[in-house]
């Protein structure tokens, strides 16, 4: 039990993917008081069940929020907006997310590494972080030279299914010209691939359990669950001492922080909470009527994978359904990574192409329940599924050149902040999404999709009646109107611009940010892999800047005593 008042050494706000490695990372040493606190509680049996994700979001598991309405992009959708899942129960996005296990590419890190002029974050360097947190258990690569790539002693379980679906389809895609990479984590991340997935003996890896749950006997370890913070409480010299925050009752909590605060709260929420405590642009503050601490441009350079949904049939079928393993994904799949450049190193576009069994109600779901398109264009996909086969595929822009931004709505906690993704505002991202769509269907006239008479779904939307069916001038106006997300929001409180490379928030002490907020741009690839990486770079760069763990301090309860 917290008690109000109560001193900690650490205080984490956020329990999510990168939040829980950083509570438990630090609470391995039995000196050192540790609380971790989250808005959300325990994860619920279907986050653990592997093949239930799609039943997560828009539940008390998710924040719940939305984008707003750019009158250009997604307009597809029936909120003419986004539906901007993201996780608010312990365990964070890794206990509601699609699974895939990617770390992107080299260069991604590499990039950051100039960006903050530290070397410490390129990817020689920040491999072992990966290698640390992974226990790989599929046994083809971990026979392979690629084994040197992968860790087997870590929390997170990492396995492959490899069903005989996919093999077709890889022979497929290679006769398009496109690789086949045996393992992306490996020596080349470019290239079509089976996916690894965070499930382990058909368990979701949650930090929720990978994590908390299974050091819940730490005794300085304190976990405070439904629980928000409201602010981020400092002293008279910008020293960050601790946080206020509200319990499902309603009750207002104090909680001290004798060596520093960690916020990781996701790159929605902690650019949030950093503005409602005074850190944040100068001008936005203050129409918020929020005394500035620290003039910094939170919540700018947002960014986020833009995906874009199509649907292809192929065999005919009328083969029954075939009874759920609910420990496994719920249908085979394999993942392109593709770079229509040759000269890049890293991916430009990313392709999920779901092998959806005949007269399935898997894309739909995802379609209409998951993404928030219209119910017009997912009963499109549902009508090609009767009786054929379907290629289900999620295509997605790695390295758009939009920014957005979030925005406080209020002063008030309780508030969900104001997301404007910028989606295609940088007209090169557009241009690059038709190249891509164009790209990637040329695997229709390959000898696999031409036996099966493969067709792309027309979703007849009427802005691209009179455009050649699947030219790229159609892929362009398709691209606009069929914007979703990934929902990988990154760089709302960037390294360089924010926080320094040791994470620490700039113009003020004892205050880091650890998640996916401080990417200063995003990678090539799914972004849950990369926070865990953040959570364990994180725990070693607050280890070494606090070798003693000396006796607490009653001085901070004290202050704040007084104040109150
Ligand atoms: C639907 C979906 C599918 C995805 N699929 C994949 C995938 O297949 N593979 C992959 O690699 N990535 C995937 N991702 C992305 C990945 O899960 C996230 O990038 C990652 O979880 C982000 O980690 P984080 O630590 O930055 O934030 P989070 O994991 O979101 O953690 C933030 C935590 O802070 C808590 N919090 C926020 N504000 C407060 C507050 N004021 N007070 C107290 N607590 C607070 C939240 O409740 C949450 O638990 C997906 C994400 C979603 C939403």
């Amino acid at each position: 039990v917290v008690v109000n008042y109560e001193e900690f050494d650490f205080i984490i706000v956020g329990a999510g993917s990168a939040g829980s490695v950083v509570a438990d990372r630090l609470s391995e040493c039995a000196a050192r008081r540790v609380l971790v606190i989250d808005a959300g509680g325990d994860p619920p049996l279907e986050s653990m069940t592997p093949a239930l994700f799609s039943y997560l979001p828009h539940t008390k598991y998710d924040w719940n929020f939305t984008s707003e309405n750019d009158n250009y992009t997604s307009q597809s959708h029936s909120i003419k907006a986004l539906n901007l899942t993201s996780g608010r129960v312990l365990g964070g996005g890794s206990s509601l997310n699609y699974l895939m296990y990617v770390r992107g590419c080299a260069g991604d890190y590499d990039s950051w590494a100039r960006a903050v002029r530290d070397d410490s974050w390129s990817y020689r360097n920040i491999l072992a972080y990966f290698i640390k947190s992974e226990r790989l258990e599929d046994p083809d690569i971990l026979s392979s030279p690629d084994c040197v790539f992968h860790g087997t002693d870590g929390f997170l379980g990492v396995t492959r299914e490899n069903r005989k679906e996919t093999y077709t389809y890889l022979d497929a895609f290679k006769e398009a010209g496109h690789d086949i990479v045996f393992d992306v984590n490996g020596r080349k991340s470019i290239g079509y691939t089976l996916p690894l997935l965070t499930v382990a003996n058909g368990i979701r890896q949650t930090t929720a359990y990978t994590n908390l749950g299974v050091n819940k006997d730490r005794e300085n370890l304190h976990i405070l669950k439904n629980t928000l913070v409201s602010k981020i409480l400092f002293d008279e010299n910008n020293n960050a001492i601790g946080v206020t925050a509200i319990t499902a009752d309603n009750r207002k909590l104090t909680l001290l922080a004798n060596k520093e605060v960690i916020i990781s709260a996701g790159a929605l929420n902690t650019p949030k909470l950093l503005m409602l405590s005074g850190i944040g642009p100068k001008e936005h503050l203050e129409s918020m009527k929020i005394k500035v601490r620290s003039d910094l441009p939170v919540g700018m350079n947002l960014q986020d994978h833009v995906n874009i949904i199509v649907s292809i049939k192929m065999e005919a079928s009328s083969a029954p359904p075939v009874p759920q393993n609910p420990n496994q994904f719920p249908i085979p799949f394999v993942v392109g990574y593709v770079a229509i450049n040759k000269s890049r190193s890293c991916a430009e576009y990313q392709v999920f192409n779901f092998i959806t069994p005949n007269d399935s109600e898997s894309p739909s779901d995802l379609c209409e329940f998951n993404y928030g398109y219209e119910q017009s264009i997912c009963r499109h996909i549902l009508e090609a599924g009767k009786g054929r086969n379907t290629l289900f595929v999620n295509l997605n822009h790695l390295h758009p050149k939009s920014r957005g931004r979030v925005t406080l709505r209020s002063n008030n906690p309780q508030n969900s902040p104001i997301v404007n993704l910028g989606t295609l505002s940088d007209d090169r991202d557009l241009d690059d999404l038709a190249d891509y769509l164009y790209d990637y269907v040329q695997v229709v006239n390959t000898t696999y999709f031409r036996n099966v008479n493969a067709e792309i779904v027309d979703l007849n939307i009427p802005r691209c009646k009179g455009l050649q069916f699947a030219s790229r001038p159609y892929w362009r106006c398709y691209a606009l109107y069929m914007t979703t997300t990934m929902f990988h929001y990154a760089g709302t409180s960037a390294m360089g611009s924010v926080v320094d490379g040791r994470l620490r928030v700039l113009r003020v002490q004892r205050l880091r940010v650890a998640d996916n907020s401080v990417m200063p741009t995003l990678i090539s690839g799914n972004t849950n892999a990369a926070a865990l990486m953040i959570g364990e770079k994180a725990s070693d760069m607050i280890k070494r800047d606090h070798p003693q763990t000396g006796p607490q301090h009653a001085y901070y309860a004290q202050y704040y005593r007084r104040i109150d």
